[in-house]
């Protein structure tokens, strides 16, 4: 697949809680290499999308497909086997483990979940097999900086690390989509600058392709190559941060939200972006 292309399509997606419509009719392809943020006041609809890309949750109605293919009938398993990895919201990490093994755990329960493999540990190759595995993910390891810590216990580092740790294991399956649940939560400026070199980096050094959420929109203007706009589970908006800052709907679905976004909409006005 070139850079470019499409590998994500959300067509028409509709979901329904009972009486509540999460999403209604949501529509936007992701292409290769893309950094695509998904944004939106508060109960927009922005987890419950992501999930639905997942496989967390089913759409009611529309499809997800990935690679031109749908997604639907597919299990969250089967969508990371495929190429899609996620990160958490609130993280998800096993505190008592150590760093490294919270990045292999995901890597080989979802790799190295059958027989025929199970079995090729005791032959000949395998050894080598696991030896590549290592440096793999000894690459991630120095690529999120995260060495001097890989022997700690998860639960023990600061929030702002285990958050690289999550980054971390959802790279170690090696997907081609990146699903990140608000990367910046509660971390301080310097954190969020280094999270920020890293995101940018999985698409430009790892030829990642991130779907993300997040509100800080700082950040989100910054490093999105697209964005779209949910508010009560319908898209409002899409297209460059650009073209999203200047959206009359925009303005109006963030009036009384949040600060950052109104700041953000008002020095766009300024710079006539
Ligand atoms: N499992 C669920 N059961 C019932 N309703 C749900 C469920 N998940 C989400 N919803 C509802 O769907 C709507 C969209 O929620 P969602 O969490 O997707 O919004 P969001 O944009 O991610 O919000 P936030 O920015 O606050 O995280 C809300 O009205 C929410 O209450």
């Amino acid at each position: 697949m070139e850079p470019g292309e499409s590998l994500l399509d959300v067509r028409d997606v509709s979901l329904r809680f009972g009486g509540v419509r999460a999403l209604t009719n949501v529509s936007f392809t992701v292409n290769k290499g893309e950094v695509f943020s998904i944004i939106g006041p508060n109960g927009a609809g922005k987890t419950s999308m992501l999930n639905c890309i997942s496989g967390r949750y089913r759409p009611t109605e529309g499809d997800v497909q990935f690679k031109g293919a749908s997604l639907l009938k597919r299990s969250i398993n089967d969508r990371a086997r495929l190429g899609i990895g996620r990160t958490f919201q609130n993280l998800a990490l096993f505190g008592h483990m150590s760093v490294l093994d919270n990045i292999l755990v995901g890597r080989h329960h979802l790799l190295k979940n059958n027989v025929l493999t199970g079995m090729l540990y005791w032959v000949g190759g395998a050894r080598r097999e696991e030896l590549a595995e290592r440096r793999r993910v000894e690459e991630i390891i120095d690529f999120l900086e995260i060495q001097h810590v890989r022997g700690e216990p998860a639960g023990t580092l600061s929030y702002g690390l285990r958050k690289r740790v999550e980054l971390a294991r959802a790279m170690a399956i090696e997907p081609e989509l990146i699903l990140l649940d608000e990367p910046m939560a509660g971390m301080n400026l310097e954190e969020k600058e280094d999270m920020a070199r890293y995101i940018i980096a999985l698409s430009e050094e790892f030829g990642m392709t991130t779907v993300m959420i997040e509100h800080d929109m700082g950040v989100v203007m910054d490093l999105s190559d697209r964005v779209i706009v949910l508010d009560f589970g319908q898209k409002i908006a899409g297209g460059t941060p650009a073209e999203v800052l200047a959206d009359e709907h925009v303005k109006k679905a963030y009036l009384g939200e949040e600060d950052e976004m109104l700041d953000a909409l008002a020095s766009s006005e300024m710079e006539g972006v």
